[in-house]
């Protein structure tokens, strides 16, 4: 087992059932980031069309050949996951136990390849409440917004941390996210972007202070442009819903 590299294994047949289940893949061509000693893989081939791994532990190949030689829908590929370069042609579905040491990195570069339509993924409990969280919850943050902005998220469950092997010190959950429609163009999304994290940089202050300080704008033309767009400068952004956010930044050349 090798920590550095996130490895905690699943046993538990009906969790990982369920995991499949939810994931919806029958017939499509399924992404398995991290498949270890194969415990979802051997699921994730029954159902898919084709499953293409990617296992940074070659050690692995040990569990992994003999699943490969029986399924020939299936392909791992002994690379690192955030040195890939994906370059998608076809609509693909990721199905994984992510090493948790690099959740964002990993659900970044999801979001960043649009023929990734929907991604089922095992994290940290807390990462996935963070990332399913609505407005005025103290988990709701910029994460948040910027991932319900690109997908559709849904927590699955919770997975106590008893079913794994190693137990790890954390509890995890299961969530999946779905693609949907862009509301902004790519101009508009880099102002989004900065403007989500802008409005959350310092999370006791309230919106109009974040933007003014973080956009070098003066506090009064950001107030009277929220006030025209019909959005309370006093609140703070953990208040704030994304179309909120998405009307802010369809809306910031009027004070660029
Ligand atoms: C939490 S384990 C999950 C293993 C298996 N899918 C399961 O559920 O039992 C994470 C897996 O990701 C692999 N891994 C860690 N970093 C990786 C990376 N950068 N790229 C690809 N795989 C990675 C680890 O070696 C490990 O097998």
């Amino acid at each position: 087992m090798k920590k550095k590299f996130g490895q905690n294994f699943l046993t538990d047949t009906n969790l990982l059932k369920k995991i499949i289940d939810s994931a919806n893949i029958k017939d499509k061509d399924v992404i398995e980031i991290g498949p270890g000693q194969g415990a979802l893989t051997k699921f994730l081939v029954l159902d898919a069309s084709s499953v293409t791994a990617y296992e940074v532990d070659s050690d692995l190949k040990l569990y992994l050949n003999k699943l490969e030689s029986e399924f020939p829908n299936l392909k791992v590929n002994y690379q690192d996951i955030l040195k890939v370069n994906l370059d998608l042609e076809k609509e693909y579905h990721v199905v994984a136990n992510i090493p948790y040491n690099i959740t964002s990195p990993i659900i970044f570069k999801i979001l960043d390849e649009a023929m990734i339509k929907s991604a089922t993924l095992m994290v940290q409990k807390e990462v996935c409440d963070r990332i399913t969280a609505s407005p005025n919850n103290k988990e709701y943050n910029a994460l948040s917004v910027i991932i319900q902005y690109y997908m559709n998220v849904e927590k699955i469950m919770n997975v106590n941390k008893k079913m794994f092997r190693p137990i790890p010190k954390v509890d995890s959950a299961v969530f999946k996210m779905t693609r949907k429609e862009r509301e902004l163009d790519l101009e508009e999304e880099t102002i989004f972007l900065r403007l989500v994290k802008g409005s959350f940089h310092q999370k006791r202050k309230t919106l109009l202070n974040n933007i003014s300080f973080s956009q070098e704008i003066e506090k009064e033309k950001v107030s009277l442009w929220l006030n025209k767009l019909n959005i309370d400068g006093n609140l703070r952004a953990e208040n704030i819903k994304k179309d909120d956010f998405i009307k802010m930044a369809k809306n910031f050349k009027i004070i660029a």
